[in-house]
């Protein structure tokens, strides 16, 4: 067997099938660009039969990916192995990934089809997706609620009609991982020809166990491990990939496995999708929450100044947490600037360099010291946006305890145009809304207000993070300044410029 594992991403799809963890078609490039220097196997890119602006997406990941594999999803249907193959053909490594339900619960009430039917749809699903590619996965949805021996059966059937990876998804998050891994060790002693294929595993964490049954798996001989970037998927989620692959390393002699992730890049890619989509990342969280390398208690630092190892069993540099200790300033220059970038695990363009250096610039005048984290939220404010078409030209807000109510003025650039208004407000962050709102026209509720320091110190730079919604659609919004009122702008303008990509995407997407 082979000893090498194969990292499977599908934050562009199971991930992004995360209540709120809607990504447009920019942002998933981002993503999909990091996960490709990270060293990622293979993209689920989306479910490109789901809809115009998902087929859109996979179809640019497609074009621009080159070193990792890009994966669409589909029903064991014609016409959505058809549309997954248009859309993910001019990759440079496609995978067609077709999937049928094969637990009684899933057959007989949810596909209201016969054990037989199934067996038939998945064998003639594999062999269409095979008239296209040689690179055809199959999964078994809700895989280990199914009976054994029938899932043994359609594993052999899709193998003999070419499939070359077989996936086994704890599709409901319910096994256990002794009994996970029984399973794996079953299909390999009772599929004839499993030899010809690799088996996959995708675990949903509704029980908190998607890791520890991925591992178990891979200890029984799977040698796909399908995760996403911090867990994000359906309902409670899916295996996080960096768990994944820090547990494979930390344990090595455990599992002796390889697998080919730069783990030096996962915290900067947990920390953008966590931008992206706006959610943070929480303080316990293993590998890249804020306490997973924080000491507390006397004992505890006591041995940590003596020897790390005590409390650590991984190092922070290993997940790409720390930088050195060059200190950036406003007398740094570009090489040290690019030198940084690339310990923070951001592979940028010579173009994107430049943007970085003069806002860093900027803010160096008004900012004694840049930390890493402010460095950050300088890239994700200046390269990981989307082209925006309202922008923030100026803005001065009057708010105090003289009983008059706060005000706003802004001036905003839309779509060329200067427009300017002023308002007033409850408080500054509301003049301020408000102000813009009615310069854009739009008038979305406020869902989530959430505003944190970046680094220490008064000077900080303030991170703001909103969420707006209108009718369906909702969006996600940043914005860092170390004046909390203009991050709150910025928050805002770029929620709203969200809002609009959305309604233009689904339009500018053509049909079939
Ligand atoms: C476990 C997972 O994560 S599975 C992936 C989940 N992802 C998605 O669902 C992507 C988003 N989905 C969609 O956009 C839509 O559901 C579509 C476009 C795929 C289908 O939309 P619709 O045609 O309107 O069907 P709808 O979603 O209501 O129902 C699903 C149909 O597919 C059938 N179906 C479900 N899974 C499969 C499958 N793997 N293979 C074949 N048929 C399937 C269902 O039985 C149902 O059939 P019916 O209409 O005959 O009852
Ligand atoms: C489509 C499959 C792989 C899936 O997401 C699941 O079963 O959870
Ligand atoms: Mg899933």
């Amino acid at each position: 067997m082979s000893d090498r594992v194969f990292i499977f991403d599908t934050t562009l799809r199971d991930g992004e099938q995360s209540p709120g963890a809607t990504m447009n078609q920019l942002e998933k490039l981002r993503i999909a660009r990091q996960l490709e220097s990270m060293g990622v196997d293979i993209i689920e890119a989306g479910f490109p039969a789901a809809s115009d602006g998902d087929f859109c997406s996979v179809r640019e990941i497609a074009r621009s990916v080159e070193k990792c594999q890009v994966a669409g999803l589909c029903r064991a249907v014609p016409s959505d192995i058809d549309r997954a193959w248009e859309a993910i053909r001019e990759a440079a490594h496609p995978r067609i990934h077709t999937f049928i339900a094969t637990s009684p619960l899933h057959m007989k009430h949810k596909l209201q089809k016969e054990p037989a039917q199934v067996l038939e749809m998945a064998q003639r699903a594999v062999r269409h997706a095979c008239g296209y590619t040689a690179n055809v996965e199959f999964s078994a949805e809700d895989a280990s609620r199914s009976e054994w021996d029938f899932l043994a059966r359609i594993t052999e059937a899709v193998i003999d009609c070419g499939a070359t990876t077989v996936n086994i998804p704890d599709t409901v998050g319910y096994a256990q991982p002794d009994e996970f891994a029984e399973l794996i060790r079953y299909l390999r002693a009772n599929v004839r020809n499993i030899d010809r294929a690799i088996i996959s595993v995708h675990c949903h964490n509704d029980l908190g166990l998607a890791v520890a049954n991925t591992m178990a798996a891979i200890r029984a001989g799977a040698r796909q491990a399908e995760v996403t970037l911090s867990g994000i998927g359906e309902r409670a989620g899916n295996a996080a990939l960096e768990e994944v692959v820090m547990n494979l390393n930390t344990r090595r002699n455990f599992f002796e496995v390889e697998h080919g992730i730069d783990t030096k890049m996962l915290f900067p890619a947990c920390r953008l999708l966590s931008h992206i989509i706006g959610q943070p990342i929480p303080p316990n969280k293993a590998v890249t929450g804020a306490n997973a390398f924080a000491h507390e208690s006397g004992i505890h630092q006591d041995g940590v100044l003596k020897d790390r190892r005590t409390y650590e069993i991984m190092t922070p540099e290993s997940v790409g947490r720390v930088g050195t200790d060059m200190v950036l300033g406003k007398h740094s220059g570009r090489h040290a600037i690019k030198r940084k970038l690339d310990e923070l695990g951001y592979r940028l363009s010579e173009e994107d360099v430049t943007l970085v250096a003069d806002a860093m610039k900027r803010l160096a005048d008004i900012k004694k010291t840049i930390y890493d984290e402010d460095l950050e939220a300088i890239v994700l404010e200046e390269v990981f946006r989307i082209p925006d078409r309202f922008r923030l030209n100026h803005l001065t807000v009057h708010s105090g305890t003289t009983g008059v109510p706060a005000t706003a003025a802004v001036i905003l650039d839309v779509n060329g145009e200067e427009r300017k208004l002023a308002q007033f407000g409850v408080g500054p962050v509301d003049a301020t809304f408000n102000t813009i709102a009615e310069i854009i026209g739009l008038k979305p509720s406020l869902e989530r207000f959430q505003i944190n320091a970046i680094s220490g110190g008064t000077d900080a730079l303030g991170e703001v993070t909103v969420k707006i919604r209108e009718g369906s659609r909702s969006a996600v919004g940043r914005g860092a300044d170390p004046d909390i009122i203009i991050a709150s702008a910025k928050a805002y303008i770029n929620a709203m410029n969200r809002l609009a990509k959305k309604t233009e995407e689904t339009s500018e997407c053509p049909a079939p």
